[in-house]
């Protein structure tokens, strides 16, 4: 090799193989001393949760930090960068912090792995059953009405009925349901069919009544915010219905399904139903990937509400077939004898010939058990 004279007698330079070399031994020792930080941090948080601190960020432990590290820093980096890196380390710290306590969620599959199946006086939701069918008026208006629809959803093959009794509409004004008769009438008409009966309760007070007439009872996408609601009907020994809120994200939604779980009622249902978005030519916009998500972390049956996420008649058939194909346990449907002259949601109930066309669209799909 030819040695250069300015280099005689000099050590030579390391070549850049060498030096990455000991790049390559420098990211070991770091990706070490990462996870034994992150091991001490995963014991900080454990005793925070014992203590029963529910905020694991500490934004002032943070703070302190940061002020040591940038006035130790020898450089080359600028403090700037030295407290943007080591940031990041504290983001990705609490966020592990935090997922460990997420492991504890008695909705999530971490704690139990096996899907929930509920069996309501013989009716299988969830699991290895095969889809169901929630369907009825949006609002219990009348005997002939209530009457018309279970005979003839039970003649389709639908096992549980559904009806408001107590309607939370957005005008104070507009018809607010028929109340305790309406739980009455909804009760014997789904008896007489060999269904089961579902409504909406929406206050805390009436929640004795509700699960007297009903086998199920439903908190709306209005109230999923309630907690004193979410507790009260965990204390409930009947099944519930649990909306997605119409803003809230699915942390929001599990956590609110957890208010029920943790008043030690297991029997939940999770209804995604639309969330609001910047789009208007649905009322509201099906997120399929929280079906999915949902049906991946948690336990829980897991059913789509068409009727609301589309607001529209027209696609009730598409959604109610994506959802089933993300794993849907099943489809909440709004059927009404006559939808022009529903007190409530005229522009989205199906009238019976829709349900006709609806059922058979959907007959292939309805066999196999849920889940994908
Ligand atoms: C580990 C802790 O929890 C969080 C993570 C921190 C970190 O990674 O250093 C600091 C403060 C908290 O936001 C702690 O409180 O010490």
């Amino acid at each position: 090799m030819r040695v250069f004279p300015r280099l005689r007698g000099m050590t030579q330079p390391r070549t850049i193989e060498d030096l990455r070399s000991e790049i390559d031994q420098i990211n070991r020792d770091l990706l070490k001393l990462l996870s034994q930080r992150a091991a001490v941090v995963a014991q900080i948080g454990h005793a925070k949760t014992q203590e029963g601190r529910p905020n694991h960020y500490d934004p002032a432990r943070e703070e302190q930090q940061l002020r040591e590290l940038e006035a130790l820093n020898p450089g080359p980096f600028t403090g700037a960068t030295v407290k943007s890196l080591f940031k990041e380390i504290f983001k990705a710290s609490l966020a592990l912090e935090e997922s460990n306590d997420k492991k504890q969620l008695l909705v999530s599959r971490k704690v139990k792995k096996e899907d929930t199946v509920l069996d309501i006086d013989g009716v299988r939701i969830g699991g290895d059953a095969p889809p169901i069918i929630i369907a009825g008026p949006c609002s219990i208006e009348s005997e002939e009405q209530m009457e018309q629809t279970a005979e003839y959803l039970a003649g389709k093959g639908v096992k549980i009925l559904r009806g408001g009794a107590y309607k939370p509409r957005t005008s104070p004004y507009g018809f607010q349901g028929m109340g305790v008769d309406g739980l009455i009438l909804g009760s014997r008409v789904a008896r007489a069919n060999k269904m089961l009966f579902v409504t909406e309760v929406m206050d805390t007070r009436d929640v004795e009544v509700v699960a007297e007439y009903a086998d199920m009872l439903q908190v709306g996408a209005r109230n999923m915010h309630n907690f004193a609601l979410l507790r009260e009907v965990g204390r409930a020994r009947r099944p519930v219905l649990l909306k997605r809120g119409l803003s809230a994200t699915i942390e929001e939604w599990l956590y609110a399904a957890e208010y029920i779980l943790s008043e030690g009622n297991n029997e939940v249902i999770l209804c995604e139903r639309g969330i609001r978005t910047f789009e208007k030519w649905t009322r509201n916009t099906l997120d399929l990937s929280a079906v999915a998500l949902a049906k991946q972390e948690t336990h829980l049956p897991v059913i789509v509400d068409v009727t609301h996420a589309a607001g529209r008649r027209d696609l009730l058939i598409p959604l109610a077939k994506a959802a089933l194909a993300v794993g849907a346990d099943g489809i909440h449907i709004e059927v009404h004898p006559s939808p022009a002259t529903a007190l409530s949601d005229n522009e989205q109930q199906l009238d019976f010939a829709g349900y006709d066309r609806f059922d058979e669209a959907l007959k292939p799909m309805m066999k196999v058990p849920a889940g994908v």
